[in-house]
């Protein structure tokens, strides 16, 4: 069989890649190693963990938000089964969707290990250890990433005492404790999840604040509302050993300005310190594919890698590992091989923290263009003061607007607060379109909403908001 793409991974990156080539007119094949498509995103990532992060937040909010409205219930039950099972079917009907969008697209799905032979040619080794052989005009890598471990130290990580982020959505009880290594996206979601539904949690992270690469204000203030919420913080700590023991494991971390070690003891210990590229089985060796100094496969800014007719995209290549920067990239490189002007903004790509408050951010932090030496102006509004906010009792937080001095336009946006994720968008928007704070604080906003916040904020940024 002959195709125009071959898109080896159907994570976000490479289905994403893989319909928009098809719609595009070109002749496409996927191939998947797991046993469904929607590669991590779908099947251990975004997905399941978002269907745990909701169910979770409604146990909460049931057992702890409701009084205060004037709704007396009695406290609520956990079924915890029930809610992996709400959490399995979630995953099952995204899954589907992506095999049945492949079916409408005319994409040829091969399940099995796809393994680049030379350019030009790839084989699909199936479970039963059948193999055949694929041509191509051209090859797509968009085999994602994998579990990093803990750099420097040996972990056993079997996903029931020592788990990954797959192991922690896929718990059979509520731990007593917690312990999560790295106080990053996946330690601060996945302990959030079991925090709710009971576990007390320590979150141990190296660096001196949690969610190390967001801007400053929003961190300390995150960090400030999640140990509120009973969350143990233990910041510059480094963990130097993982170790099981009878009841469960334990955790030894090193005060990283100095001092004793400190061991601690969970039920349930998940290492959440990072993601590596997965290149693993795929031939990149025999086939010359160059990859950077962190395991990365080198592209350039046509996603091309060095041998001609092998093109990367996703978590497999630099940039943040996001599954719309996967998704977005795909887009681009199919446009690209159809002859078009693919192109992704890498200045503007949200990133958001599902946790509760959530915290969401675009563009620039405060701290990077200071480190750039860019003249910048600053605009805040708290939750506090908006009318919406209070109604819903969801006031922590504030939404911050990063603009150039002299041009106004708007270079960063950051909210922590209820919905951030969804009001991350409007300063996405405006970023994209080259927009000024004064764009965004001159457009009529609803009244009562929480995006009010987000033109106060604006307004603050170029003369002074009203509510304040
Ligand atoms: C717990 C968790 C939660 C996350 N939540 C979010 C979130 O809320 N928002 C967000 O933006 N990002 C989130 N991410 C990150 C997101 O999942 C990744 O950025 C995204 O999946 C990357 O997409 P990709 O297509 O590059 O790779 P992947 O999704 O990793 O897909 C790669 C696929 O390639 C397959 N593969 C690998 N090698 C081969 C081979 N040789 N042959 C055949 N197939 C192969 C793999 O089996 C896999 O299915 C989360 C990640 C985790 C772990
Ligand atoms: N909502 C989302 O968009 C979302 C959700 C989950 C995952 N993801 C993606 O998945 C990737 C991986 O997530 P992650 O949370 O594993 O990585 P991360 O890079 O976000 O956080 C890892 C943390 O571990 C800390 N750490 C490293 N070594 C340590 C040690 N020895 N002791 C203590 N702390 C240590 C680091 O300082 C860092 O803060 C991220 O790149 C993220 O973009 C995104």
């Amino acid at each position: 069989m002959s195709y125009d793409v071959i898109v080896i991974g159907s994570g976000p990156g490479g289905y994403v890649c893989a319909i928009k080539a098809a719609q595009l007119g070109l002749k496409v094949a996927v191939i998947e190693k797991r046993a469904t498509y929607g590669g991590t995103c779908l099947n251990v990532g975004c997905i399941p963990s978002k269907a745990l992060l909701h169910a979770s937040e409604m146990f909460h909010h049931a057992a702890h938000g409701m009084d205060s409205l004037g709704i007396e219930v009695s406290a609520p039950v956990l079924n915890l089964e029930k809610m992996m099972a709400h959490k399995d079917a979630t995953i099952k009907s995204n899954v589907e969707g992506v095999s049945f969008l492949f079916k409408k697209n005319k994409i040829d799905g091969f399940i099995g290990t796809g393994k680049i032979v030379a350019a030009g040619k790839v084989s699909v080794t199936a479970e039963d250890g059948q193999v055949q052989e694929l041509d191509t005009k051209n090859i797509v890598i968009a085999t994602g990433s994998d579990v990093a471990g803990i750099p420097g130290v040996n972990v056993d990580i079997d996903e029931k005492v020592i788990v990954s982020s797959t192991g922690a959505l896929d718990l059979t009880k509520v731990p007593q404790n917690l312990i999560v290594v790295g106080g990053g996206v996946i330690g601060l979601e996945l302990g959030s999840v079991w925090m709710r539904l009971g576990a007390k949690v320590t979150v141990i992270e190296y660096l001196d604040k949690l969610l190390g690469a967001m801007d400053a204000d929003v961190s300390k203030q995150f960090q400030r509302m999640i140990a509120k919420q009973g969350m143990d913080i233990r910041t510059e700590a480094k963990v130097t050993a993982v170790e099981k023991t009878e009841a469960g494991a334990k955790v030894t971390y090193e005060p990283v300005k100095g001092g004793e070690a400190v061991t601690v003891e969970a039920d349930v210990v998940l290492i959440s310190t990072g993601r590596k590229p997965y290149t693993e089985g795929l031939g990149l060796e025999g086939a010359g594919v160059a990859l950077d100094n962190r395991g990365r496969v080198e592209i350039d800014h046509g996603f091309k890698t060095n041998v001609a007719g092998i093109y990367a995209i996703g978590d497999v290549v630099k940039g943040p590992m996001l599954a719309h920067k996967a998704e977005d990239e795909g887009v681009a490189l199919a446009e690209i091989l159809a002859g078009q002007h693919g192109h992704v903004n890498y200045d503007v790509i949200p990133g958001v923290v599902y946790t509760q408050p959530e915290v969401a951010s675009v563009g620039k932090t405060e701290e990077e263009l200071k480190a750039a030496g860019v003249n910048y102006k600053v605009g805040k509004f708290p939750f506090t003061a908006n009318g919406r906010a209070r109604a819903m009792q969801v006031t922590d937080g504030f939404v911050k607007i990063l603009a150039d001095k002299e041009t106004d336009r708007v270079l960063g946006g950051h909210i922590v607060g209820f919905g951030a994720g969804e009001m991350i968008h409007e300063i996405t928007v405006l970023m994209e379109f080259g927009g000024s704070s004064e764009d965004l604080g001159r457009t009529c906003h609803a009244h009562p909403t929480m995006s009010e916040a987000v033109k106060e904020a604006a307004l603050a940024t170029f003369a002074k908001p009203i509510h304040m």
